[in-house]
Formats: C-alpha cells, structure tokens, sequence
C-alpha cells in the first residue's frame, strides 16, 4: 500500500498536468494529506470555499487519477484548516429569460488584471477562490460576490479577473464593469437628458455586472432605488453580480436595509494586507513581467518598507526603475535606497530587531533579557514568538539573523514561532487586535 505522502505526490502531478496552472495553483497546491486509509483519503484544505470546490468538481478527477495511478479505490473527504466561517450559502439557479441585444462592454476591464498575474498569499487567498470559483459557475454559486477590504490590496483585480475568464470561456458574455460612482452619474445624465430606457437596457441585461467601491452608494437614494430593480433583475435571471467595499455591506452608512441583506445573500469576502512573502512575491512577479532587472536583496527592501498596500508597493518599484533609468544604473540595494528616501519611508528611525523586541517586552510587561532568552513559560513564550514574527514582518531582516538576535536560536525555530502566530491571528481576533497595536506602536 502506498502511503498518504507517495499517493498525494502522484495524484499531484496528474492535476498538474490536467489543470491550468492558475487552477491547480488556487486549489490543489493548497492543499494537504492527513491521511490514507484505504479507501479514506482525507485532504486539508484552506477553507470552506476550497472544500465545496474540491467536493464539486475535483472529487471525480481525484478518485480517477487513484483508480489509474495506483489502482485505487478512493473515497476522499475534505478537512478544512483551522477554524473557517461558516458555510456560504449556495443559491439555486432561477430559471433564466430572453436577453435583449446588448452591447459588450469588456473593453472596461483592464487586460493586465487577471488571475495569471494575481499572486496569491495569505491574505486574498479566500478571495482569489471565491472569484475563480465565481467565474466557472457564474450566477448559482455564490450571487452576489461581495469583495471588502482596505484600499489598494487587488479587489478590482479579482473584479476584472472575473470577467475576463468569463469571456475567454465564452467570448459572448456580456462583461458590464462600472464604479458606482459611474453608476451614480449615468442614471442622473439619463434622466437629464430623458435616456433612463437605454441606461436600464445597459445594466439590466448583461451576464455579468461589477460594480466597484459601493461604499460611494451612501447617502445616494435615487441610486440606491435604481440599483435595488438592477439588482432584482439580473439575480432573478442567474446573472452574476460582484461589488467590491472598504467594508461590509452593514457597515455602509444610509445603505438601505433590503440592499444590505441582498448583498449578504450570495458571499462577503474580504481581503487583508499581504504578508512580507507576498509583498515580495507580488514585486518579483511584477518585475518578471515587465523584465525588469532586480536583485532579490533590493525587491526584499521594497517588501519590507512598504507594507501598506500592494498599490503603494508597485508605485515603489516603479520609482526605483524611473531612478535606474535617469542614473543610468543597474538596480541595486542603494539605489533602492535612494529612490525611496523621498517616499520618507525612510525618514523614521530604522525599525531594527532590537526596537522590536523592547517594544513587545514593555507591551506585555515582560523582561527583556527573558524575551530574548529560552526560559518556556508561556507568559513570555507567546511574547517572544510574537517579537520573531514582527521581526520577520517589518525588518527585513533574514531568519538566521532574527534567531541570533533572540538568543542565538535556529532559523527553523523562527520560522515555526511566525508560522505559529500567523495562524493564531487568524483564529484569535484578540491577539490580532494586540498585534496590530504593536505594529502601529513599533512603527510610530
Ligand atoms: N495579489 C496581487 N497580485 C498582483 N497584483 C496585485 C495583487 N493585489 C493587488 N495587486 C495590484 O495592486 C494594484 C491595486 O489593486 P486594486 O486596484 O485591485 O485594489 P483595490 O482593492 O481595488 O483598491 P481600491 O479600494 O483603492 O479600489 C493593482 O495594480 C493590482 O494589479
């Protein structure tokens, strides 16, 4: 009998040679084997999301490749990592009715927004899944998709993405992308000037709607109305309908009450700041494409000096390549330096391991010689694992260097303190409250 590892590994590789990389990459690379014991093979998976996927469309091509590659007959079951939200839930298809003629509007979406050029980390990975999995079924899955989250983290991103896979699957689809403010003003110029049929005919009958930043819905009563009957609509027909917020559809201020539970119906997702390793993913992915030379110490600079938003970061890096290009200079950590001086990114002290750790030790009222140290009581285990992690958040110091300065500890014992605390944030809401306190102190 082969064993869980060999068994995933090969059954891997069929999906890798079976799938697109973008698909294997949100859905099968995420996941783990805990167990096989035949026929019960059990899968960890990131999320809910991620399991009605595998459970959906996976299962079938799962169970075949086992049959074909070790003659097995499975039956996989799905585990989902840690605590997750409850299950979305999952609309029935209405049945659907004529469609006028309409123009497509894909032209709105911007090319370079898709998933092949969305780097996946922490933070969107939820939403990445929620939008590809929106983009094979649109309309029954999950109506509407609601995408929220802080500015510049890739929420029209994944908007777009949506609607270009739609089209490349089917190149008919009508494609309406739209802020709302844009919204706002076509429906008062159309009943300036008397259009409100044509202005209905755009929105009301296309396959799929984005609207962007819906926050801006505030307050607008007359928009509000008209998208309410847009809205009503296109659900009705199965179309699907994504809007992306800074916030959650009940924290919209003045948004009508039959809006908010509307755009609770399908599913929220949102969106948090990308860790260092996917600020330094998103650089590096970013550079490739537009072949621009960058040695990893300088993108590892970027990453660690702008942890704002990923929008700020491109900006970054788009400062340095100006800086080469007028110095006429090859991109390297001074230069790097230079470029972002003006940003002012530079202009506080140097966050250093040593500020970190004296921060964390006044914060939760511990020793600073204990901190650094090896004493294993959990009073000060929990804030010691917490300075590593900061560390490796804000400095861009290297793990070998954090473990020296915490007493001379392995890099592998850094790396499993980060780990562990990046998992407690995500189930501890205190502890990430105490955490974003610390980064706002630290960095002051
Ligand atoms: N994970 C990611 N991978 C690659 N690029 C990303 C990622 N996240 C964001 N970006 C890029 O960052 C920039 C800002 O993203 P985007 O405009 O989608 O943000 P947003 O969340 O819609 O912000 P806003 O709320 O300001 O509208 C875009 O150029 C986008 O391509």
């Amino acid at each position: 009998m082969v064993d869980k590892n060999t068994l995933w590994d090969g059954l891997k590789e069929s999906f890798r040679a079976n799938l697109s990389p973008v698909t294997f990459n949100t859905w099968v690379e995420s996941a783990l084997p805990l167990s096989y014991q035949p026929p019960r093979f059990v899968l960890q998976v990131p999320s809910q999301l991620h399991k009605d996927y595998w459970e959906r469309t996976l299962t079938p091509k799962l169970v075949e490749f086992a049959f074909s590659d070790f003659q097995a007959e499975l039956e996989p079951e799905y585990v989902i990592e840690g605590e997750q939200p409850a299950q979305p839930t999952v609309q029935e298809p209405v049945t659907d009715t004529a469609t006028p003629e309409v123009t497509n509007h894909a032209n709105s979406l911007n090319d370079k927004y898709t998933f092949d050029t969305f780097v996946i980390g922490k933070g969107n990975q939820m939403a990445n899944a929620a939008a590809m999995a929106v983009s094979e079924e649109p309309g029954t899955l999950y109506n509407p998709l609601f995408l929220y989250g802080g500015v510049g983290l890739g929420k029209t991103h994944l908007m777009h993405a949506i609607g270009h896979a739609m089209i490349a699957r089917n190149p008919n689809t009508n494609v309406m992308y739209v802020t709302s403010e844009e919204f706002t003003n076509d429906m008062v110029m159309s009943i300036r000037d008397k259009t409100q049929e044509q202005f209905r005919l755009k929105y009301r009958y296309v396959d799929l709607l984005l609207v962007d930043d819906i926050q801006f819905f505030a307050d607008k009563e007359g928009t509000q109305e008209e998208f309410f009957h847009t809205f009503e609509q296109l659900y009705n027909n199965s179309k699907q309908i994504v809007l992306t917020s800074d916030r959650l559809p009940n924290e919209i201020p003045k948004l009508q009450d039959r809006l908010v539970s509307r755009f609770k119906w399908g599913l929220s997702v949102d969106i948090t700041a990308p860790d260092l390793e996917t600020r330094i993913a998103i650089l590096r992915n970013k550079a490739e494409r537009e072949q621009i030379e960058i040695p990893d110490d300088a993108l590892e600079i970027i990453a660690s000096q702008v942890n704002s938003n990923v929008r700020e970061l491109e900006g970054a890096l788009a400062r340095v390549q100006a800086y080469s290009r007028l110095q006429k200079k090859p991109i390297d950590e001074d230069l790097v330096h230079n470029a972002l001086k003006s940003l002012n990114l530079e202009s506080k002290p140097t966050l250093t391991i040593e500020l970190i750790q004296q921060k964390v030790a006044s914060y939760f009222d511990v020793n600073l010689v204990d901190l650094k140290g090896k004493k294993r009581m959990k009073e000060i285990v929990v804030p010691r694992q917490i300075a590593m992690y900061l560390a490796r958040e804000l400095t861009n110091s290297s793990l070998p260097k954090i473990g020296k300065a915490f007493g001379g500890k392995d890099h592998t014992t850094v790396l499993h303190s980060c780990d562990k605390i990046a998992e407690s944030i995500s189930n501890d809401a205190k502890l990430a409250e105490n955490i974003q306190q610390l980064k706002i102190e630290i960095q002051r």
